[in-house]
């Protein structure tokens, strides 16, 4: 379908019936008051589902950096585990010759998660900030390469933080994709691409956080964020004894909606659609878009540090094509070819790219 200005917007066909898309009680938000929800924790006497969920919260983060002391295993053992993963996850500073011999003959495509790849990790969602260096950064691989933003916040949100034009933003974990307008230089073509994935969910997504913040204000700390087709349930800032009671009203409600699923990133609880879409089926959708569906001529680059980046990760590395780079200071099991500390190290590798780009520019 396209609209007057010649967007293009597709939708996802969800094999659910409009009436299942809401809950049972009618869009009223369960009642469970905290002390009866504290009472039913106690009442289990191994606590073993929400332990596991409470194991998962702590994983989700883990604050341990280089090789040091927080973890059980003897320091020479960390810094072993350290060194295989590095070996096999070399950074992508280290290796960028390699990766900018294997782009010859191939237009690079840039993909950048956002929070923990372009904005450090901060304790406010709303002050994830990128700072200057790191805006100029992006602009400058955006003027060489096609460049796009995936990210599970809501798409203008992440715009207005970026503040850049001209670049792809996909928010909401790729459900909901913008293009830049009509003329784009990389896409002779482009009719200006707007995608939505997950519409038919908007009225459930709107409801459900609307009861998860209801429920949230219970729980000192807890915030919830409406991404638009999905919700995030933060509780960075909630004491560590009080995690048992975020995940079991969590739990609870989402048990509501079986449309609806529950994914873990840092310190967050992602709620959105059952629906087959993610960051990878994005990456998959813009290439695409930009007339790389089918072509060897083109060398993606995923950059991001979450779970969700995963699915971008595994698309390239099973097409075998271009290649992931982790951020991450600690080993984690992963998709990605290469590695990346911390959003000060991706910005120093996209300004390395930029000034690569424009070397070979001028040699010819
Ligand atoms: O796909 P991303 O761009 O990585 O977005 C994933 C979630 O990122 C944000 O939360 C994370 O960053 C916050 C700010 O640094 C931090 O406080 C939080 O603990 C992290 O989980 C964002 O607020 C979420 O909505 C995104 O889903």
């Amino acid at each position: 379908m396209s609209d007057a200005k010649g967007n293009i917007s597709l939708a996802i066909r969800v094999p659910v019936s409009s009436q299942s898309l809401f809950s049972p009680g009618g869009g009223r938000c369960i009642s469970i008051p905290r002390k009866k929800l504290v009472q039913k924790i106690e009442a289990d006497p191994t606590q073993t589902r929400i332990n596991s969920w409470i194991e998962a919260m702590r994983a989700s983060s883990p604050t341990r950096t280089r090789p040091g002391n927080i973890s059980s295993l003897p320091e020479s053992d960390e810094e072993d585990e350290y060194s295989s993963w590095m070996a096999q996850h070399p950074s992508a500073l280290s290796k960028f010759e390699e990766i900018a011999k294997s782009s010859t003959g191939k237009q690079i495509v840039m993909f950048l998660d956002y929070d923990g790849t372009l904005s450090p990790i901060v304790e406010n969602p709303d002050q994830a900030y990128m700072t200057d260096e790191m805006r100029d950064a992006v602009k400058g691989v955006a003027r060489y390469f096609p460049t796009a933003i995936v990210t599970g916040r809501c798409r203008d949100k992440v715009r207005r933080f970026v503040k850049l034009p001209g670049i792809y933003y996909a928010g909401s974990h790729g459900m909901d994709i913008k293009g830049p307008s009509k003329k784009y230089k990389y896409n002779k073509n482009n009719k200006g691409v707007l995608f939505q994935a997950a519409n038919e969910f908007l009225p459930m997504i709107d409801q459900v956080s609307k009861c998860l913040v209801e429920k949230m204000r219970e729980v000192a700390g807890a915030s919830v964020e409406n991404n638009k087709f999905c919700v995030s349930v933060h509780y960075r800032c909630v004491d560590p004894k009080d995690w048992g009671i975020v995940a079991e009203y969590v739990t609870s409600i989402l048990s509501e909606y079986p449309n609806l699923r529950l994914t873990q990133g840092r310190k967050v609880f992602e709620i959105r659609p059952t629906i087959k879409w993610d960051k990878g089926k994005a990456l998959e959708f813009l290439l695409e878009s930009l007339g790389f569906g089918h072509s060897d001529n083109v060398l993606p680059i995923y950059i991001g540090d979450d779970r969700t980046d995963e699915d971008a990760f595994k698309v390239l590395r099973e097409k075998g094509q271009g290649f992931g780079i982790l951020v991450s200071k600690v080993p984690k099991e992963t998709s990605a070819t290469y590695s990346l500390q911390e959003p000060s190290e991706v910005g120093k590798f996209l300004g390395r790219l930029v000034q690569w780009k424009q070397m070979s520019l001028t040699r010819k």
